[in-house]
C-alpha cells in the first residue's frame, strides 16, 4: 500500500486564489490588508521564512511591512517596534518571528502585540478564545493541520489522534481545534515523558508529528490506513529534515509530506487571518 500524498502547495494555491479575490474586494471597499513582520538578528533560515511570508503577500495583493532590527537591539527598541506596529493603520496584521535572540523577552514581546492584530494566533487573550471557543485569530499550523485534513476527506469526527510534542504553535493547540464539536476528534498529547511512544501512536488514526525530532515516527508505530502529518523541522547535516521517517507512507493510508505539506499552509493562514481582520474592519464579516 502506498499512501496518497496530502499536498499542501496544491491546497495553498487554492487557498491563495480565494484571498486573492477577497483582497479585491477588499480594495474596492478601499481598505488594503497589510501584513508586518518583526525580525531580530540575520539568522538565515529566520530571515528566508520572512522572505517567503513577503512573496506571499505580493501574490494576494496585500500590502508587506518589514521592520528588520540587528541582533543586539535592546528590549525597549524591539517593544517601541511593536508599538509602532500596533498604532500603524496600514498594518492590519503582524507577526515576532521566532525565535528571539537569547537576551529579549519573547513572551513580554508576544503579549505587547495588539491582540486583534496577532496574525499567528498566539497572544495569550487568542489562546484564551481558542479555549473558551470563542471567536479569534486561530493559530496558523494548526488551521493548516485540520484544512489538509478535510480537504482530503480524512475521517475526523470519531478519530483517534495521537499529537506528538507539546509545542506552543502545534502541539497544545491543535486538540483545542481537533476536539472542538465541528471536528470531534479523540485527542491524546504525547511528549518526552510519555511512557510507551510506539503505543500511543499505534492506536492513532490520526498522527500529528511535532515534535522537531528528525525520524521520531518510524513505519512500526503507524497502524495501517493510518492519516500521518509531517510538521517537524529540523536543520540537519544533510539539510531539513521532519519528524517522520520515509518508509511510513509504505504502511499509511495518507502522508502529508516535508517540505510541501503543512509548511505551505502555515503561510497561507497567515495571510487568511490578516485578509479575515482587515474583512472585520470593513464590515464585509460578523
Ligand atoms: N512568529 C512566528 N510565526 C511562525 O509561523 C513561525 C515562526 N515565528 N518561526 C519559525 C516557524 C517556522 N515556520 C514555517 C512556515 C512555513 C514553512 C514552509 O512553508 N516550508 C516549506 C519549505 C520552505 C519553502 O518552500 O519556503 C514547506 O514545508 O514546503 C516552514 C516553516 C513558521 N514559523
Amino acid at each position: 500500500m502506498t499512501a496518497t500524498i496530502l499536498d499542501g502547495k496544491a491546497t495553498r494555491d487554492e487557498i491563495f486564489e480565494d484571498l486573492e479575490a477577497r483582497v479585491a474586494a477588499l480594495k474596492e471597499k478601499g481598505i488594503t490588508p497589510g501584513l508586518g513582520t518583526i525580525l531580530v538578528g540575520d539568522d538565515p533560515g529566520s530571515a528566508a521564512y520572512v522572505r517567503g511570508k513577503h512573496s506571499d503577500c505580493a501574490k494576494v495583493g496585500i500590502t508587506s511591512i518589514r521592520r528588520d532590527l540587528p541582533a543586539d537591539i535592546t528590549q525597549e527598541e524591539l517593544e517601541a517596534t511593536i508599538d509602532e506596529l500596533n498604532a500603524n493603520p496600514e498594518c492590519t496584521g503582524y507577526i515576532v518571528q521566532l525565535p528571539l535572540p537569547k537576551h529579549l523577552d519573547e513572551n513580554a514581546a508576544l503579549e505587547r502585540i495588539d491582540p486583534d492584530k496577532d496574525a499567528d494566533g498566539l497572544h495569550p487573550v487568542n489562546l484564551g478564545r481558542l479555549v473558551l471557543g470563542k471567536e479569534a485569530p486561530l493559530p496558523c499550523t494548526p488551521r493548516g493541520i485540520v484544512h489538509l485534513l478535510r480537504r482530503y476527506e480524512v475521517p475526523i469526527a470519531g478519530a483517534h489522534v495521537a499529537v506528538v510534542g507539546r509545542g506552543v504553535t502545534v502541539g497544545r493547540p491543535i486538540g483545542l481545534l481537533l476536539t472542538r464539536r465541528t471536528e470531534n476528534a479523540t485527542v491524546t498529547l504525547c511528549h518526552t515523558g510519555t511512557r510507551d511512544l510506539a503505543a500511543q501512536v499505534r492506536q492513532a488514526d490520526i498522527v500529528i508529528a511535532a515534535a522537531g525530532v528528525p525520524g521520531l515516527v518510524t513505519a512500526d508505530m503507524i497502524k495501517p490506513g493510518a492519516a500521518v502529518l509531517d510538521v517537524g523541522v529540523s536543520r540537519t547535516a544533510d539539510g531539513l529534515r521532519g519528524d517522520v521517517a520515509d518508509d511510513v507512507r509504505e504502511v499509511a493510508g495518507f502522508v502529508s509530506p516535508n517540505p510541501g505539506g503543512v509548511g505551505p499552509l502555515t503561510r497561507a493562514f497567515l495571510l487568511s487571518n490578516v485578509v479575515e481582520r482587515a474583512e472585520q474592519l470593513a464590515g464585509l464579516s460578523d
